[in-house]
């Protein structure tokens, strides 16, 4: 059964809002209370002072590659202690394909509604599935649906795109994100062997555990206006299914904040038109015993601009073993997670998220629920080192 909100698209809402036929907003957006997104930590927080945003973490990749370059793989190290994501530069993508793609994405969800649904997120049979146009799944009358659509691919491995989703119009799209992919998929490499390093093992130890052949899925989400941003999520707090993600923001309009581990929500500011952001996702955190760990996530939505991103989640292969290293497990650093095939979680995200939890804890593959321990062997430069000496 599809539940009836499925085929209501956030664009149309948006547009009703906006033409003064909705008077309230439908309920069914509507956070409850406890759960609202205050105003934004950063620009009105005294406790964000400016300097946190010059202190958001950068990498240069180029120079993550030499792995003499030891002031950069610190730079790597601080941003994943810290933040958990980070802005990169010297990724060597074109300018014109990082904006060409954008533009392309923004087309796509400015098309006649007709036009998108012939690639909607349904099966043969009318049900929902993930890959496609529209929104996310929605399962209950009680869930609260993010403000935002989505369109949602399998990029690699290539024999794996189903071609009835990947937009005929505009015609350059398909080829601009062909392209795209590969270039980010190099960012996320390089992130990946870099992470290796820094525990001191070689830069193919990550790499090995994820796959020749891993996942790249991409995710364009197009969040609308919104007439009361105060009591919605463009998207709800969450983790990344992913081992990294590598995300192309919108150009002009923010909306992504980060939650510290002090617990207050932080700002990604708005990055240079020719910079990307990563985002350590939970196979990662996995697969590293908890040293890198990934940062919940949300997005709040803007009164009166659109905004479009474009993402791109990095998988092992799905018959690969997900679990800690075993060189990142030992007597006084005991495997923190279960052992399961990486699809068996992949699939689990969607049931996880439907729910706004965390593909770990939903699938309950936490060896035990002692923070205190995983605080103490995940998060501290201490902890990093004790992996390196394995
Ligand atoms: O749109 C954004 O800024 C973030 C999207 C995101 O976090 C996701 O799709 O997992
Ligand atoms: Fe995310």
């Amino acid at each position: 059964m599809v539940h009836q909100a499925q085929g209501q698209m956030v664009q149309e809402v948006a547009a009703a809002a906006a033409a003064g036929g909705l008077p309230t907003l439908p309920t069914r957006y509507v956070l409850r209370e406890e759960r609202r997104p205050t105003a934004p930590t950063t620009g009105g927080d005294v406790a964000a002072p400016e300097a946190e945003l010059l202190a958001f973490p950068t990498v240069d990749v180029q120079r993550l590659a030499d792995p003499s370059d030891v002031e950069e793989a610190d730079k790597l190290r601080s941003a994943l202690q810290s933040w958990g994501l980070f802005k990169v530069t010297g990724h060597g993508i074109p300018v014109a394909l990082l904006d060409g793609v954008r533009d392309a994405g923004l087309e796509f969800f400015h098309l006649p509604a007709e036009e998108k649904l012939r690639h909607a997120n349904r099966d043969d049979a009318g049900e929902f599935q993930p890959e496609g146009y529209g929104i996310d799944r929605v399962d209950t009358d009680e869930q609260v649906l993010d403000w935002c659509d989505r369109l949602y691919l399998t990029v690699q491995p290539e024999e794996a795109r189903r071609a009835r989703f990947w937009p005929a119009n505009p015609p350059s799209l398909a080829g601009l994100l062909h392209e795209y992919a590969l270039g980010s998929e190099q960012v996320a490499r390089r992130v990946i062997m870099a992470m290796g390093r820094l525990l001191g093992f070689g830069e193919e130890f990550f790499l090995d555990l994820v796959g020749d052949k891993g996942g790249t899925d991409a995710r364009f989400t197009y969040y609308p206006p919104c007439p009361r941003p105060d009591l919605v999520y463009g998207l709800k707090p969450h983790t990344d299914n992913s081992v990294v993600t590598v995300l192309l923001l919108d150009r002009d309009v923010g909306g992504l904040q980060v939650l510290l581990r002090d617990g207050r929500w932080v700002d990604v500011p708005v990055l240079g038109r020719d910079e990307l952001l990563v985002v350590v996702g939970e196979e990662m955190e996995i697969m590293s015993n908890a040293v890198f760990r990934a940062p919940t996530h949300r997005v709040v939505t803007s009164g009166e601009r659109e905004r479009m991103t474009l993402v791109l989640f990095y998988q092992p292969e799905p018959h690969k073993d997900l679990q800690p290293a075993e060189e990142l497990v030992a007597e006084d650093r005991p495997a923190m997670y279960r052992k399961l095939k990486a699809k068996a979680f992949g699939d689990g995200f969607w049931d996880a998220f439907a729910l706004g939890e965390r593909t770990i804890d939903f699938l309950n593959i936490k060896v035990d629920d002692d923070d205190d321990r995983a605080e103490s062997a995940g998060s501290t430069p201490e902890a990093a080192a004790a992996a390196a000496a394995y």
